[in-house]
């Protein structure tokens, strides 16, 4: 059994999926999130968490944490997430991007009408018994200027409902194409501050990042029109909450409406709120059933796949892959760890600095960025054990400074298909080459500039040796002088020509005892010997860490 923590309110319907699925321990608990400690201390027995904004996975809560394998967010922001502290640790993050976008937009026009027909101060007085039909005289929407900024998901679906309002809609996001922009009918600007300066009212809906926290500035208010009016629904800190202040108070600011905050708690946006001219809702952007539902369904459904059949969606930290997608893609995936596995027994104690791979042929319609990761595993694990997965390998060689870069060319050589790795060390370059036979057996073909055909699996002997008449003979019967069992034997000569420079491969058995070992490197023809351990054939994959 699985189990599965939700944190965070969560619609019935998806309580109800985790609840009734015959491999899944549900735990509810959606009060926890406010208790970091407990928090932590629960995750220490989960195999995955379903949250909402409310739970903040920091780096220290996901600290040491070696049961949990996946976040799921029923919404759309993972800045409550530490997204660099969960990869490392290997943790899958998703989120279900699409569940609240219309409810979310909704939510951003319904503020823009609030505000500019003060429908909130309004139905307050007339609560107090008055009827000050003046005082709450409006702005038309229809002909205003309105700056949306940031075209994704719920920006575009703003937008095109303010063209619906007959306002001029002109948009800034420097990853939407102009061409996109102009079907939508926005008119597209590359530099924020021209655009800023032309509009009535401007919307935010980008994530919160570095690069969006305070987008909107004390300097950038100043230079926008007197009056201007300001949408939040996206994330609190885009626009900048002290400058903000200071412009309501200037009259810079004409109005804001706002549905998230820097701090969302009760009592912490008393000040802004206080402003009659300030339309403020509790984070309720995705607060309607339907979104809740969508929502909630989906982070249940990433959840469950990805624990009962290693299934990622709507992955923001690692390359998103379907049960079926890694099905097909397992040879290439497990091919490439051996090699990666390989080559770092190889470079021994020589520091690797770096690993650059080639793929051709068939395995290019794969997802080879996510095979690179499970080369990189390989590289990785021989040092680092079972702390490196496919999830946290990049970063992890990243952290130590080994550049892992790849090519791809459709166009196939000797083999149908093949993945071919330099793994680069202080001292040396050593390559090695592999391809698929079938779809289960995975050959070494390619060792430097040796062609070959050994098994990649088990217990591997890799020698140099001089091309000569009865060396073959003479390991053999070492080898069975000392009961090591030969199950393979594959042999690649220098140029493909006899006399020269050799490589031999030999699977074995079982392991050779130090003294065979050291027979065998007496062996006047003999100039290289090395042991690799691979895992069987067709081995579980735990290394994937999924
Ligand atoms: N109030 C709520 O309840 C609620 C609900 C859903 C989403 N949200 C927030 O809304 C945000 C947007 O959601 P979405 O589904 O549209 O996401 P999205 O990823 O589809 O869109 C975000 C867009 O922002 C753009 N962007 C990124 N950095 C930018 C920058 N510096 N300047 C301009 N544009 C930039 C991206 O290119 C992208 O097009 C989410 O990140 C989330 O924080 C809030
Ligand atoms: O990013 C989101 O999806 C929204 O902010 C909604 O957050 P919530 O699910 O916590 O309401």
């Amino acid at each position: 059994m699985y189990r599965v923590l939700v944190s965070d309110n969560l619609s019935p319907i998806g309580l109800k999926l985790l609840e009734d699925h015959p491999e899944i321990d549900l735990v509810y608990e959606p009060e926890i999130h406010k208790d970091p400690s407990a928090l932590k201390e629960a995750l220490a027995t989960t195999d995955g968490i379903v949250i909402r904004s409310g739970t903040k996975l920091t780096e220290d809560v996901l600290s040491g944490q070696k049961r949990l394998k996946v976040v799921a967010r029923a919404g759309v922001g993972v800045d409550n997430v530490d997204l660099v502290a969960a990869t490392r640790q290997g943790i899958v993050v998703s989120n279900t991007p699409d569940g609240n976008t219309l409810s979310t937009a909704e939510q951003t026009i319904a503020m823009m009408m609030g505000l500019c027909r003060n429908i909130g101060p309004a139905s307050q007085s007339m609560r107090e018994g008055r009827w000050d039909r003046k005082l709450f005289t409006g702005t038309q929407l229809a002909g205003k200027t309105v700056g949306v900024i940031g075209l994704g998901r719920i920006g575009l679906a703003v937008a095109r409902r303010c063209n619906g309002l007959e306002m001029n809609v002109l948009g800034y996001d420097p990853f939407l194409s102009e061409e996109r922009a102009a079907e939508q009918n926005i008119e597209l600007y590359r530099d924020i501050d021209e655009l800023l300066v032309k509009c009535d009212l401007v919307t935010v809906h980008t994530p919160l990042t570095d690069e969006t926290r305070g987008l909107i500035n004390a300097e950038r208010l100043k230079k926008m029109k007197e009056g201007v009016r300001l949408v939040n629904c996206a994330r609190g800190g885009i626009i900048d909450e002290e400058a903000l202040l200071e412009g309501l108070e200037s009259g810079q600011v004409g109005g804001a409406a706002l549905d998230v905050y820097v701090t969302e708690k009760a009592g912490a946006n008393d000040k802004l709120a206080s402003y009659p001219n300030v339309l403020c809702t509790p984070h309720l952007g995705a607060s309607t059933e339907e979104a809740q539902e969508q929502v909630a369904v989906e982070a249940a459904e990433i959840v469950c796949n990805f624990l009962t059949r290693n299934e990622i969606r709507s992955a923001v930290n690692m390359v998103p892959i379907s049960g079926k997608e890694l099905e097909a893609a397992k040879a290439y995936l497990d091919l490439a760890y051996r090699l990666g596995l390989m080559l770092a027994q190889l470079a021994g104690s020589e520091g690797i600095k770096g690993a650059e791979l080639q793929y051709r042929g068939d395995v290019t319609s794969q997802p080879v960025k996510l095979i690179t990761s499970a080369f990189t595993s390989g590289l990785l694990s021989a040092a680092l054990d079972d702390t490196v997965s496919i999830v946290n390998s990049d970063v992890t060689a990243k952290d130590r400074g080994i550049a892992i870069s790849q090519t791809s060319t459709s166009e196939t050589g000797a083999f149908a298909t093949m993945i071919s790795a330099t793994v680069r060390t202080d001292q040396r370059e050593i390559t090695a080459g592999g391809t698929t036979f079938g779809n289960d057996f995975l050959r070494l073909v390619k060792l430097n500039d040796y062609q070959l055909d050994a098994y990649l699996d088990g217990l591997m002997l890799i020698y140099r040796h001089k091309d000569v008449p009865g060396l073959i003979g003479a390991i053999g019967t070492t080898f069975g002088k000392h009961q090591v069992n030969i199950s393979h034997m594959a042999l690649g000569r220098e140029k493909n020509e006899p006399g020269g420079e050799a490589v031999a491969v030999l699977n074995l058995d079982n392991a050779p005892s130090e003294e065979a070992l050291k027979e065998v490197q007496g062996h006047p023809d003999v100039t290289g010997v090395q042991l690799v351990n691979l895992p069987p054939a067709k081995a579980p994959l735990p290394w994937l860490g999924l």
